[in-house]
């Protein structure tokens, strides 16, 4: 059988895109490793699927796999584009479109500049929340990484994410740095890291390592997080430019208990068919 998909970006933040509405697919782990190879498969950083809700108040299911084959809660890019293959496809006439996703409720809305705008939900603080092991809830935490101790925020935006303020983005070791931080023991689902340097209160430059995808061009609930992060530890105001490697999204956050608001665009590159 030939199965329809979309590969579409996020800023460089790459997705295979099914429509599991008017298809069915068996999916595992091995498969999806298979089709993100950049040279044996289709190549791609998140995989991910529409279905229907199971939630009669939500318009549509939205299930996001990483590169290495493993269901994450939450994918911030990727719902941007969501929204715009939900209307390219017809699949949807609505323009704010009310989406379940295992890292909890998203609304997502297309604006008549292409652009899309959507509210990811309320920041999660609390350690078992994230989850970090702690002993309680704080801004900063100080985590051993290799040889150094790194002051760093722990939070989820339906996913996990560890931000740490650095000084020059350009001389981190995200490399390095980056896959020790994800599989940190005191965080025991792995995690997103992401390093931010601030240029001003409203404007930081971000590079996120990700946790089952390795360094991508834009993390969008990466970007969330450090924005929300140094909102709360006063070092940033609402609304935020979030610079990444391909492009800029924009983060409006008005504090504790209030949604986080994600701008930004979404991009179809081509589609396919692939034989299952
Ligand atoms: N690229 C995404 C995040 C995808 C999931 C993440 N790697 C995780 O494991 O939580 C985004 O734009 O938010």
């Amino acid at each position: 059988m030939l199965l329809r998909f979309t590969k579409m970006h996020g800023l460089g933040n790459d997705f295979m895109v099914i429509d599991l509405i008017t298809q069915h697919v068996s999916l595992n782990p091995k498969l999806i490793r298979l089709w993100s190879d950049r040279h044996f498969g289709i190549g791609f950083d998140q995989l991910l699927l529409v279905e229907p809700p199971t939630d009669p108040e939500m318009d549509f299911c939205y299930r996001i796999f990483n590169a290495d084959g493993n269901e994450v809660e939450q994918c911030g890019n990727g719902a941007r584009c969501f929204a715009r293959f939900v209307q390219d496809k017809r699949l949807t006439a609505k323009n704010e479109i009310h989406v379940q996703t295992n890292g909890g409720p998203i609304v997502l809305k297309v604006r008549r500049d292409g652009q899309v705008r959507v509210n990811m939900g309320a920041p999660r603080f609390t350690p078992a929340e994230v989850p970090f092991q702690a002993d309680a809830e704080a801004d900063i935490y100080a985590l051993s990484v290799g040889q150094q101790t790194l002051d760093v925020a722990a939070l989820s935006m339906g996913n996990p994410h560890c931000v740490t303020v650095v000084d020059d983005l350009d001389s981190v070791g995200v490399e390095q740095l980056g896959p020790l931080i994800e599989n940190h023991p005191r965080f025991p689902q792995r995690v997103n890291a992401g390093f931010m340097q601030l240029l001003d209160p409203q404007h930081i430059r971000l590079r996120v390592y990700e946790r089952g995808a390795g360094e991508t061009l834009a993390c969008g609930t990466g970007a969330c997080a450090a924005a929300v992060a140094g909102i709360r530890q006063g070092l940033l105001q609402s609304p935020v430019k979030v610079d990444l490697p391909g492009g800029q999204l924009l983060i409006e956050w008005a504090g504790p208990g209030k949604p986080v608001l994600m701008t930004g665009p979404a991009t179809r590159v081509y589609e396919g068919q692939i034989r299952v």
